[in-house]
C-alpha cells in the first residue's frame, strides 16, 4: 500500500500507461504486475475477514467466492485465490469464461491457480450463472473480479454470464435490504466494481440497472495503484463501499515517471 493516501485519481489511459510503462521501459512482466496486485488484494480481503467477522470465521471455515472475468481483472481473482489458498483458506473460483479460453496473463493465473489444485466453478452462460450464484448467499466474501478498467459504458452495458454474474452479486444486497433471504457477507470489488465506467463512474442503466446494466454495489473496492477518475464523480459512493488503494510493486515515483510521459502529466482527475 502507498502511504500517501492516493493523491491522484486515474483515467483508464493513465492505468494502462503505468503498467505499460513497468512492462515496456523498465522489463518487469505484466504478470509481476499481476502478483503484486492480487497478494495486496489478498491482504485487504483477509483483513476484512477478520475485521468482519472476527469471532464466527478462521482459515478453515471462511467461504470465499471469487468471481473471475476473461480478462486481466479475471486475473488479478485469480492470485487472490491462490494467495488466499496459501493462508489456509479454500475459495472457490467461479469463471464466466472457460479457463481453456483464456489468454495472456490471465491465462498463466488460471493454469497456475489449477496447478494448485484450486477449484474452478465455470458458469459461461446466463444460467449456469443462475444456478450457481445460489451458492454466494452464504459466502462471508463474494470477491469481484469480473470487469476493470477494461469495461467502459460505450460498449453499450453487460453481456452474457459477465451481466448475469452482475446481476446476481447485486441481488445478494438487494435482497438483504428487502428483508428477504439474507446475505450476511461483504463484497469486495477488484479495481473497480464490475459495471462501472472507471473514468465516468457512470452505470449502464444507472441505478435501475436492467438486463444488460448496473453494477456491483461493493462494500470495498480494493483499487490498483490510485483512485480512478470516476470514484470522484457523485453518486459513485453508492458502488465503491469503502475505497482501499493497493500498489502493485511499483514505487510512487515510479508511477509519477509512467504519467509524466503522456499528455497532460500526472495530475490525473483528481
Ligand atoms: N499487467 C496489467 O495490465 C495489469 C492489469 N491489472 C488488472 O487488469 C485490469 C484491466 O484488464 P483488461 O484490460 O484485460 O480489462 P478487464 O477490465 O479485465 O475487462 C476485459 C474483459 O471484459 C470483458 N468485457 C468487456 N466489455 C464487456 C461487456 N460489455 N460485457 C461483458 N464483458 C465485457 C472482455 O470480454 P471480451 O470482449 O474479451 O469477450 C474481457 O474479458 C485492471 O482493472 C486490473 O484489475 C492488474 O493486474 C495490474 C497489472
Ligand atoms: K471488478
Amino acid at each position: 500500500m502507498y502511504d500517501n493516501d492516493s493523491p491522484i485519481r486515474l483515467t483508464r489511459q493513465q492505468s494502462r500507461a503505468v503498467d505499460r510503462y513497468a512492462i515496456e521501459e523498465l522489463g518487469i512482466p505484466g504478470v509481476v504486475l499481476m502478483e503484486n496486485a492480487g497478494i495486496n488484494a489478498a491482504g485487504a480481503v483477509f483483513d476484512l475477514l477478520r475485521d468482519a467477522f472476527e469471532f464466527e470465521v478462521d482459515e478453515e471455515n471462511a467461504r470465499i467466492a471469487i468471481v473471475c472475468g476473461g480478462g486481466n481483472n479475471g486475473g488479478d481473482g485469480y492470485v487472490v485465490a491462490r494467495q488466499l489458498k496459501c493462508w489456509g483458506m479454500s475459495p472457490v473460483v467461479y469463471a464466466v469464461k472457460p479457463v481453456g479460453e483464456l489468454t495472456g496473463d490471465a491465462k498463466v493465473m488460471a493454469d497456475a491457480w489449477v496447478s494448485v489444485g484450486g477449484s474452478v466453478v465455470e458458469a459461461s452462460e446466463e444460467a449456469a450463472v443462475e444456478r450457481v450464484s445460489g451458492e454466494w448467499q452464504v459466502a462471508h466474501v463474494v470477491v469481484d473480479a469480473l470487469l476493470g478498467t477494461g469495461y467502459g459504458v460505450e460498449k453499450g452495458g453487460l453481456r452474457g454470464a459477465t451481466a448475469a454474474a452482475v446481476r446476481a452479486m447485486a441481488g445478494l444486497v438487494e435482497e438483504d435490504s428487502d428483508g428477504g433471504a439474507e446475505f450476511r457477507g461483504r463484497i469486495v470489488s477488484l479495481d473497480v466494481p464490475s459495471g462501472m465506467d472507471a473514468d465516468t463512474g457512470e452505470v449502464a442503466g444507472g441505478t435501475g440497472g436492467g438486463a444488460s446494466g448496473g453494477a456491483v454495489r461493493a462494500d470495498q473496492t480494493i483499487t490498483f495503484v490510485a483512485e480512478k477518475v470516476g470514484f470522484g464523480v457523485a453518486g459513485a459512493e453508492k458502488w465503491l463501499g469503502r475505497v482501499v488503494t493497493a500498489d502493485i510493486g511499483l514505487p510512487w515515483d515510479v508511477v509519477e515517471a509512467a504519467l509524466a510521459g503522456l499528455e497532460g502529466g500526472p495530475g490525473g482527475g483528481a
